[in-house]
């Protein structure tokens, strides 16, 4: 079985924060400039790493939604205001509460991304999973749509690579991958983000 490894980031675009797979790291680190990243084998090690860096820019440190999540103080004063969700936003969050599988589009500016990082907050919630992370699968059709939900393509997390060849040759990839087989196997919702992509190619 491949070794378990966390990846610890001072300075990334999710700010301090402690990642339990590269492909999630990555996103948090790709284009940033002035990185500072480093992998553990244990997360003691990874928290001890990071931790004068929460020291400093966090007064609560929260294990919740993300492994290591942090609130940090100059972030407040210039935080917007909470979203308080329209009533169709609203209802479409309590039918992924009462665990219904939706799917929602509308025009530009109508608030899907808003409602979907409500339902991603939500689902994490109810799914803290035994990866912390993995239950909850953040996905998108293209690189640049899932940055803007802190998940990865669905191609990556689905470790099909470019998704060339039968769905028996994927899926006996995914099988004998001991990573991948764990991912697909603990994984309680997938969320796919501008899923049109699909449909148009
Ligand atoms: N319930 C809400 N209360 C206040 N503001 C909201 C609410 N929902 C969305 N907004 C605001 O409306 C704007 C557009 O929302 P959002 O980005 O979620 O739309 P979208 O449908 O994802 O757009 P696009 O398809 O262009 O990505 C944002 O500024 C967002 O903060």
């Amino acid at each position: 079985m491949a070794e378990k490894s966390y990846f610890a980031v001072k300075k990334g675009r999710e700010g301090p924060k402690i990642y339990d797979s590269w492909e999630e790291c990555q996103m948090a680190v790709t284009g940033y400039s002035r990185v500072e990243v480093k992998k553990f084998k244990s997360l003691t090690a990874a928290e001890a790493w990071i931790l004068p860096v929460l020291m400093c820019t966090a007064s609560t440190i929260s294990y919740g939604e993300n492994i290591l999540s942090v609130d940090p103080i100059e972030d407040r004063a210039t935080r917007p205001p909470e979203i308080v969700l329209s009533e169709e936003q609203a209802h479409i969050l309590n039918k992924v509460k009462k665990g219904g599988n939706v799917f929602f589009t509308g025009p530009a500016g109508t608030g899907k991304t808003v409602l979907l990082h409500e339902i991603i907050k939500c689902l994490r919630l109810r799914f803290p999973g035994p990866g912390r992370q993995t239950a909850v699968a953040v996905t998108a059709s293209t690189g640049i749509a899932s940055i803007s939900i802190g998940g990865t393509t669905l191609h990556s997390w689905a470790g099909i690579g470019l998704g060339e060849g039968t769905a028996e040759r994927l899926s006996g990839k995914i099988l004998g991958t001991d990573y991948l087989r764990e991912r697909w196997q603990g994984v309680e919702s997938l969320i796919i983000d501008e899923t049109v992509y699909y449909l148009t190619n």
